[in-house]
């Protein structure tokens, strides 16, 4: 029995829904029994560790190897492939961007977060390093992280007791980012842990998020207890997170949860840290407004119809371009509410 200041992300295997309903292991009262420990993991903390999702090994070392080969490079390299701020792709130095702009929340020192990535995705071109085995690794990882976030979404759905095609329909086109984040300081470059930020706080922006990270700790998820509390991936499980969409079509049933990444400091110096986001969000065109199913007697709908594009935008505009997004009051409060608030004060 866990009770409100008890912060646990639930473990989950959903080979039932990937190995599919010819398997004995894919029957109905196996996938009942994945959808429902999923509504609970969605609605008590919005993130869980998944087994089962099949992705190779192979595949997950490829992707970590093309990582420290990029990330490797000369940093005026590296800037060569910088796209504008309104394009969600290509590389991002260190201290461009701002996540916690996004929730509107400015960090009291003035500074960026200290990360640098590389985004691929659907929907806008993508630029890629000159190496073949980067793209070739990085597309293998893309395909199989895709395929897991909509099998996540046929879970959701099933979890929601809504028909199948309420995911498909609004996923076909899906805008899909990966951004693979490495956080790491300049050789010799010594830090006071208060004027560090590896990525401010945020909630992501989509409808599903499926990470990997290395064994580095960092993440920090925001409990129902107001508190931060570390999170690693468990052996072999990818760490799986909602979206904003997703919180916003269920009328807040499932969460939305807040997180930040501040590696830990040895020495006046940081180990270096891996991460790559998945994000699934949706075709840009679709009408995201709360499910009627959703909405509990008594309630209301708490959030106006968006498009996709419309949200995703307002967040970029934020975290990318500096805009702070006024539209995220809710997030905004949750960060100040936190004990310690923001990572930066
Ligand atoms: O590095 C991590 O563990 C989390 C990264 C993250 O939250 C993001 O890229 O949105
Ligand atoms: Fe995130």
């Amino acid at each position: 029995m866990h009770t409100l200041s008890d912060f646990f992300v639930p473990t989950i295997d959903i080979s039932p829904y990937v190995l599919g309903d010819a398997t004995a292991a894919g029957d109905g009262a196996a996938r009942r029994s994945v959808a429902a420990d999923v509504d609970y993991a969605c609605s008590t903390v919005g993130f869980m560790q998944i087994l089962g999702h099949g992705i190779p090994e192979d595949t997950v070392a490829g992707l970590a190897s093309a990582m420290d080969s990029f990330f490797g490079l000369d940093l005026a390299k590296k800037r060569t492939y910088i796209c504008p701020p309104e394009v969600n792709r290509g590389y991002t130095a260190p201290k461009s961007e701002s996540l916690s702009l996004s929730l509107g929340v400015e960090s009291a020192s003035g500074m960026n977060d200290y990360f640098e990535a590389f985004n691929v995705g659907t929907g806008e071109p993508n630029t890629w390093p000159d190496s073949t085995e980067f793209q070739r690794a990085v597309d293998e990882y893309f395909a199989e992280a895709a395929r897991v976030a909509r099998t996540l979404t046929t879970v959701f759905a099933d979890a929601l007791g809504v028909s199948p095609n309420t995911f498909s329909d609004i996923t076909g086109r899906s805008l899909d980012t990966l951004r693979m984040n490495n956080y790491a300081l300049e050789p010799g470059m010594h830090v006071q842990d208060a004027e560090l930020t590896g990525m401010s706080e945020h909630t992501d922006y989509g409808l599903v998020t499926v990470l990997w990270a290395d064994r580095v700790p960092g993440l920090q998820v925001l409990g129902t207890d107001r508190r931060w509390h570390d999170v690693q991936p468990a052996d072999g499980a990818m760490l799986v997170n909602l979206g904003d969409l997703t919180a916003r079509l269920t009328n807040d049933r499932w969460m939305s949860t807040l997180h930040r990444v501040r590696p830990p400091i040895t020495d006046g110096t940081i180990q270096r840290r891996r991460s790559a986001a998945f994000f699934h969000d949706g075709n840009l065109d679709a009408v995201i407004a709360p499910l009627p199913s959703c909405i509990e007697p008594g309630d209301v709908a708490r959030y106006e119809p968006v498009t996709v594009a419309g949200h995703i935008h307002a967040k970029l505009a934020g975290s990318r371009e500096g805009t702070a997004n006024p539209a995220a009051t809710r997030e905004a409060e949750r960060v100040r509410n936190a004990v310690g608030g923001p990572a930066v004060i």
